[in-house]
């Protein structure tokens, strides 16, 4: 066994790794972590989309030193994975975003963390170091909030912002509906402490003002078309969806905002037309999301989403995906595509859940291995020679064709 492999017999697979978290975790969490929205239909075609393809491997070319490694935000990353934001990780493990962030650290492995995080940005950002970590932002209503937290993400070396655009109202997820989903009264959400009515999410949860956003605009604009600015604590039933985002006045405040110190990109861009506007408007990059298969059901899976995107940006930023990626092979189909780099979300929870701090670790190592292996096959050896030549794609009835 080379000495690069993860040595945990019991779990050399992200499925493997699934189950083992599957056991770790209450059945709230489960039930949060793993849902997609409605009928789950959209997170299961995530997943599903990478067997529409297949790699034609290239031999007798020199496979003895591979090199995984790309460039991200002036760094170099090992491999070309990051780690998306996915909120309130304490639910998880006790040292919850902590744990990630040193794990990613060590990796060399880029962090996204989410607002709705249930450690300190700051914290954060001291365990990642110089390594790279990027800030997930929902925009709120009450600009006061968020200039306060890019304030603060300026300050602790954010390289950029992530604005999640998928998110104008929230899905319909209906296992967290049905168990009443609610922060645990001794995790808080601390990157909004002192702002709103500084209550944790159980409180708010308890006192019935959860799901005010769910699925409809209900409490937002008034019977005379007035706009009502939600109030109260900051939860993230209450105040992660905000159905007025818009390019015009929401990315050109964001772009000021951020200056020159952290760059934005639009987190869950799904079409052509909306790649179009963000290069339009200047954003610095895209990642192509559905948010993991738990907004739209019914929308496209992320990998059959992302030729249209590639296709009109044309280079112009970087495009890169997320949704659905259990594998390296799944990286090398996405890099083939046209994406520059990839995310992965529920499979680091499950890492975190197994194992803390070890369990992400293990979790980007095996799909480390997994890519270098896959590279190596395919008889690459650097990361920018994946391309579409490297693929076909396989219909239902098994006709192959080049792309
Ligand atoms: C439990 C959970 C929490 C998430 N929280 C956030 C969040 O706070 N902000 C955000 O932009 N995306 C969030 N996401 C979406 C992820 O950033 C990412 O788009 C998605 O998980 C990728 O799909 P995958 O889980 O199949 O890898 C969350 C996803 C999950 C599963
Ligand atoms: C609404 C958020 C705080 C978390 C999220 O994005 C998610 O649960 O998918």
């Amino acid at each position: 066994m080379s000495e690069r492999l993860p040595h945990d017999l019991n779990c050399l697979t992200i499925s493997e790794l699934q189950k083992h978290a599957a056991v770790m975790m209450d059945k709230q969490t489960r039930d949060y972590y793993n849902e997609g929205s409605d009928s789950g239909s959209t997170l299961q075609e995530n997943l599903d989309a990478y067997a529409k393809y297949r790699i034609r491997p290239r031999v007798l070319r020199d496979v003895s030193k591979i090199d995984t490694s790309v460039n991200i935000f002036g760094h170099k990353n090992s491999i070309p994975l990051g780690v998306a934001p996915t909120a309130m990780q304490r639910l998880a493990h006790s040292d919850g975003e902590l744990a990630t962030a040193r794990a990613c650290k060590k990796m060399g492995v880029a962090m996204g963390l989410s607002s709705f995080a249930t450690t300190t940005l700051e914290e954060v950002a001291e365990a990642n170091g110089d390594n790279p970590h990027v800030l997930q932002l929902y925009l709120f209503e009450e600009r006061d909030h968020s200039i306060k937290l890019l304030k603060r993400a300026k300050e602790a070396g954010y390289k950029a912002v992530f604005l999640t655009v998928d998110t104008p109202i929230l899905g319909r997820r209906n296992l967290e509906i049905r168990n009443q989903f609610k922060l645990p009264a001794h995790f808080k959400i601390p990157n909004f402490e002192g702002q709103g009515d500084n209550q944790p999410d159980a409180e708010a949860e308890q006192r019935g003002q959860g799901a005010t956003r769910r699925g409809s605009e209900a409490g937002y604009t008034d019977s005379d078309g007035n706009r009502v600015v939600p109030k109260g604590p900051i939860t993230f039933h209450s105040h992660a969806a905000n159905p007025t985002l818009s390019w015009e006045r929401d990315i050109e405040w964001l772009k000021k905002e951020c200056g020159d110190e952290m760059q934005v990109w639009v987190k869950g861009i799904a079409t052509a037309e909306d790649a179009l506007l963000a290069v339009h408007h200047g954003v610095d990059g895209i990642v192509v999301s559905n948010h993991g298969g738990r907004q739209l059901n019914g929308a496209l899976a992320t990998l059959d989403a992302l030729p249209e995107v590639v296709a009109a940006v044309q280079g112009k930023i970087p495009v890169h995906v997320d949704g659905g990626i259990r594998h390296g092979t799944d990286v090398f189909k996405a890099l083939a595509l046209g994406a520059d780099f990839v995310w992965i979300g529920r499979p680091v929870l499950w890492g975190l859940a197994y194992k803390g701090q070890a369990g992400v670790e293990l979790c980007l190592r095996l799909l480390s291995d997994e890519i270098r292996l896959a590279m190596g096959l395919a008889g690459v050896t650097k990361v920018e020679e994946i391309t579409k030549e490297y693929l076909v794609k396989i219909d239902k009835s098994g006709f192959v064709a080049r792309l």
